[in-house]
């Protein structure tokens, strides 16, 4: 029996493979002389007059399209469609999966679609991310997304009584006031110091001013992550709540890192610790709204309490009340926010301070002289890590050029995501009709690291001088914005949904920056597996063995960190350099 049913299983799996190469290679064949017959239709000049449907990239597998290519490794993908278009085109089409997905680069593009909004929809990404990341169940998003009415209670676009309009009142008045958003980075900064003060894990300073403290070893990004955690975490939701739920953090950072299961809907088998994480997180944050409305007042108008947090979490408490969620979904949509608020600030600002710690131009020192005019004087002696920072000097560029300018380079070499949109209605882009039903990707990766558009250094250099400019008659170095126009940098999104945490987020990453800086001396040890140990890189802090970006964490914002490094650390005494 076995010697017949080796050669049959043989047989089958042989005609299988050839099965699917043929299927595979024709696809690849069909799809590739369809792109440059229509290239060469378009490089003729014929319908140059009227609308044409954009390129449509080859592709092997059918149905799925580009979509695994594009999973496995986006840099890699982007580099292959930036060849296959060639330089006279930045927009063009693929499958993934159900959808037709519109694929726009190009600095003009970009900014177009910033401004047709009014064609654009990001409800059906939002319902995704709510329902299967936030666990909100389709009933409540119908209510959060309710289109607007007019005053005869039809739905239309331009209406401003609709749900999206009381969200943008309160970004506008408690997330992006000057008043708001300063007293959010004041309360960040005040818990951030605190916690760095009071972690057991660092020395204190001796009591006699002649010694210096002693050293701690640590792996800095996860040092950092914890402590700046605490403070924003704090600054926007109150303190009870991390009293009630010590384990936030811990849940969060699981479902940080299994973010995309969650959004592609993986089942709990296969997903399991970012299932757990995810109904814990929810759990705790429903008995946090429980004892905020059993002990604390909604109608506290005070800019934080304990309870509730800051202003802007009260007022959207009083707003997903008044749609009639349940707390669930309350709880739900307040974990999105926790989420958006701790899920790129962080990891930006661990990057930012890294590039500082193992500069080989050692701009630590240029940094320190920045920061050490922003600030205020304090009355013991020098001896004290009781620092205090002037909010307005530190976000002065004029007085930190040089930290602004390594601020953006972070922004746009460390983040990569895919703006995402979906079509409402027949539109054109740089002569191309996009219709409705089908979705557009614009990766920020194609501008933010494209070596056309950043040159001196090209644009894989991470410099951090590359925002600063020399007046050619003064001689005085400013920091400039000139180079982020034209649509080429856009680390925040753009539009209608550009992200209304912007404001905050620069505040809280230079705070922290600076909070870090002139509170402690740091040593580079190695660089380690995060979480241990464990030696993975050059022993060198000239710029090898920097951490790169860890898989899968691209075209979700600011990308995560390969691996972390071990650091000595102690207080520093104010007066050293
Ligand atoms: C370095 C830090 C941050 C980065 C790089 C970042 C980036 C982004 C990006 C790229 C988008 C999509 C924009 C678009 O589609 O046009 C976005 C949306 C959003 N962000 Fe941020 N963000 C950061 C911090 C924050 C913070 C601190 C908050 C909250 C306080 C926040 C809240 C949001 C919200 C609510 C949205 C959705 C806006 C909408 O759809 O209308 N983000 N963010």
């Amino acid at each position: 029996m076995e010697s017949i049913a080796i050669p049959i299983a043989f047989q089958v799996l042989l005609f299988l493979s050839l099965g699917v190469a043929f299927i595979l290679g024709s696809t690849w064949i069909i799809t590739t002389l369809r792109f440059y017959a229509h290239l060469r239709k378009l490089a003729n000049g014929k319908d140059k007059d009227r609308p044409t449907e954009p390129l449509a990239l080859p592709y092997a597998v059918p149905w799925l399209g580009n979509y695994i290519g594009l999973l496995i490794d986006q840099a890699s993908f982007w580099a292959k469609m930036k060849k296959t278009l060639g330089p006279n085109h930045q927009l063009c089409t693929t499958r993934m999966g159900p959808a037709k997905c519109y694929i726009i680069t190009g600095g003009q593009n970009i900014q177009a679609i910033f401004k047709m909004s009014r064609h654009l929809s990001t409800d059906p990404i939002e319902r995704q991310i709510l329902k299967s990341v936030f666990h909100i169940p389709d009933r409540d998003i119908d209510i959060v997304q309710q289109p607007a009415r007019d005053d005869k209670g039809k739905a239309t676009d331009m209406g401003k009584r609709n749900r999206k309009y009381d969200i943008e009142k309160i970004y506008e008045n408690f997330l992006l006031a000057p008043r708001a958003v300063n007293m959010l980075t004041r309360k960040f900064l005040d818990v951030f110091g605190e916690a760095l003060d009071q972690a057991p894990e660092i020395l204190p300073l001796p009591e006699a001013n002649s010694r210096e403290a002693e050293w701690a070893t640590v792996n800095f990004y996860e040092w950092l992550k914890d402590h700046m955690f605490t403070a924003s975490t704090t600054a926007f939701l109150g303190s009870r709540v991390l009293e009630m739920n010590p384990d936030l953090a811990k849940d969060l950072w699981t479902l940080d890192e299994q973010f995309l299961n969650l959004v592609y809907g993986l089942p709990r088998f296969l997903a399991r610790s970012g299932h757990e994480a995810r109904d814990r997180l929810v759990n705790s944050a429903s008995r946090w709204l429980d004892d905020a409305h059993n002990h604390g007042n909604i109608e506290n108008s005070e800019d934080w309490d304990p309870y509730f947090g800051s202003r802007f979490f009260r007022e959207k408490e009083k707003m997903d009340q008044k749609m009639g969620l349940d707390t669930k979904s309350r709880a739900g949509i307040k974990l999105a926010f926790l989420f958006a608020i701790s899920s790129n600030a962080i990891p930006a600002t661990g990057w930012m301070l890294l590039h500082i710690l193992t500069s080989p131009t050692n701009i630590l020192s240029r940094i320190l002289s920045e920061l050490r005019s922003c600030l205020l004087p304090n009355d013991d002696n020098n001896n004290t890590t009781t620092l205090s920072i002037a909010i307005p000097d530190l976000l002065t560029p004029t007085r930190t050029p040089l930290l602004h300018s390594l601020y953006t380079e972070t922004l746009r070499y460390h983040v990569a995501f895919s703006l995402s949109r979906d079509v409402k209605s027949r539109c054109t882009i740089d002569g191309h009709l996009l219709l409705p039903g089908n979705t557009i990707m614009a990766p920020s990766w194609m501008m933010h690291r494209n070596n056309d558009l950043w040159t001196d250094p090209p644009a894989d250099i991470f410099y951090p001088e590359r925002f600063l400019a020399t007046d050619e008659k003064t001689g005085e170095v400013s920091f400039s914005t000139a180079a982020t126009g034209g649509g080429r940098y856009f680390p925040y999104g753009g539009g209608a949904h550009i992200c209304p945490g912007r404001v905050f987020a620069k505040q809280e990453i230079l705070a922290a920056v600076a909070r870090v800086l002139v509170g402690f001396e740091f040593e580079f040890v190695d660089w380690v597996e995060t979480g241990t140990e464990r030696v993975v890189g050059k022993k060198s802090v000239d710029g090898r063995g920097f951490p790169g970006h860890k898989k899968g964490s691209m075209g979700l914002g600011v990308m995560a960190m390969e691996w972390d490094a071990r650091v000595r650390v102690r207080r520093r005494m104010l007066g050293s350099g």
